[in-house]
């Protein structure tokens, strides 16, 4: 599995970018050293981003557009040179490896997944699932093999012979997922991978992608505009704003206590019962045997349960709900009226929880404001929330799916525009925009 590390990260389009990151280095980080190299023709793009995805996390950057999202990911996988700092994968410095080197690395280490399908309209899906291999020179037999295992597990099993138009628009991006996936790459990138698809599909994805995580485990970074997405998928999340990280932390950490407005302003909307656990929640306390009499319907919560669950056990009890690890040993208790008060957005008080705490939270970011990086998830956390998360059933998605092609009729995506970036890939494995960079920054 492989980690990867962004290091003190610029990157500054236009004249004397050196000068520029001096610059940026020594300002007071309010922006007003961006706007000043704006209005002369320099755009800071990324600006002093460090950061480290843990084996089998998935790091989500969230911002708006123009936040340096799409740049970021293109320094990690080398398609953009950083003008100052490193991107370490699994301890590689890929900004020091010859061009050979990075392509060598970019080809088997890893794997990219664009908004648009960039599917080639002449190959079958099994052929637009093989490419990556095909560009690797894996032998034809095994690449078929890779690509159809990997079909599978998008669930696209009885697809493979038929053409890109003749899927719908999620199941385009699913080959796309499966041509990444084939290719055995630890480290996928996402550059707004759903962002193309109908609000319902696009759930489908995230769902599907988590169910896949559980099992495959990659390293993952997920761009997205969309606060409710990286919520739903991340492990932890960057906040990205005019070039900077403003915040780095669990989907928890920014919905209780984001680092600033600009980040509280993204809170708004998101289902915080989807998002707290008990573990955010909890008192310390204990539940006297006199408040439990028989037939009192409670029963204890794992501190990963999300707070929708934990309605349904509150209003069944007469008394505080116990938290409980998995050994039955007492972490704390959630009152109703505290469990109401935070689900109506008071501010009350939610901390990061004793789970999180034992597995050690790090802050590994020294640079992101301490507010961000105090709070920085624990593994085990992070998995527990992953999989509670990851268990919303993807029946629907399936049933979709897996219907024969021949009643794929009403599929009519057209690929063309994708494919046109598709054939300006120097790689195979890095299909779409992101090709293009390749030339202007070389
Ligand atoms: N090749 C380039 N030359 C000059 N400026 C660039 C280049 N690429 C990006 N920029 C600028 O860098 C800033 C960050 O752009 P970037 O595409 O990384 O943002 P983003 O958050 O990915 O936006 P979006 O969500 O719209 O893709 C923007 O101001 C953009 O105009």
């Amino acid at each position: 599995m492989s980690r990867l590390q962004a290091d003190h990260l610029y990157k500054v389009f236009g004249r004397r970018p050196d000068e520029a990151v001096r610059e940026l280095a020594a300002g007071d980080g309010t922006g007003a050293d961006r706007d000043a190299l704006r209005a002369d023709g320099t755009t800071a793009a990324v600006i002093d981003a460090s950061f480290v995805v843990e084996p089998g996390q998935i790091f989500v950057v969230m911002g708006l557009s123009g936040s340096g999202k799409s740049t970021l990911l293109r320094m990690l996988n080398g398609l953009l040179t950083p003008t100052a700092g490193r991107v370490l994968h699994d301890g590689r410095d890929l900004t020091a490896l010859s061009p050979r080197e990075l392509r060598e690395v970019r080809s088997r280490k890893i794997s990219m997944v664009f908004q648009h399908f960039a599917l080639f309209p002449h190959r079958s899906v099994l052929e637009n699932a093989a490419y990556g291999l095909e560009v690797q020179g894996v032998p034809r037999a095994e690449r078929r093999r890779r690509a159809a295992e990997a079909l599978e597990l998008c669930g696209l099993a009885g697809w493979e012979e038929s053409w890109p138009d003749e899927l719908s628009g999620g199941m385009q991006q699913r080959v796309g997922l499966a041509r990444a996936l084939a290719t055995d790459a630890d480290l996928l990138l996402m550059d707004e991978s759903f962002s193309a698809l109908d609000p319902l599909i696009r759930r489908d994805m995230q769902d599907q992608l988590l169910v896949l995580q559980r099992k495959l485990k990659k390293t993952i970074v997920f761009i997205t505009h969309d606060l409710n997405e990286a919520m739903r998928l991340g492990d932890r999340i960057a906040v990205m704003r005019d070039g900077r990280i403003v915040q780095l932390g669990t989907a928890e950490d920014i919905l209780v206590r984001p680092a600033d407005d600009y980040v509280a302003s993204f809170t708004q909307d998101v289902d915080r019962t989807r998002v707290l656990t008990a573990a955010a929640v909890m008192t310390d306390g204990s539940v006297a045997p006199e408040d439990c009499p028989p037939g009192c319907g409670c029963r204890p919560v794992a501190p990963e349960t999300p707070l929708a669950e934990l309605c349904t056990v509150s209003a069944r009890s007469l008394h505080p709900v116990p938290v409980e690890n998995a050994d039955g040993e007492r972490l704390g208790v959630v009152a109703q009226d505290r469990l109401l008060g935070v689900m109506g957005g008071l501010d009350v008080d939610v901390r990061p929880g004793p789970v999180a705490e034992a597995a050690g939270g790090r802050a590994d970011d020294p640079h992101i404001p301490a507010q961000a990086t105090a709070r920085a998830a624990a593994p085990t956390a992070q998995a527990g929330r992953a999989t509670a998360r990851a268990t919303a059933p993807t029946a629907q998605a399936t049933a979709r799916v897996t219907a024969p092609p021949a009643q794929a009729a009403r599929a009519t995506a057209p690929t063309a525009n994708a494919t046109a970036r598709a054939e300006g890939d120097t790689d195979g494995t890095h299909t779409g925009p992101g090709a293009k960079e390749v030339t202007t920054d070389a």
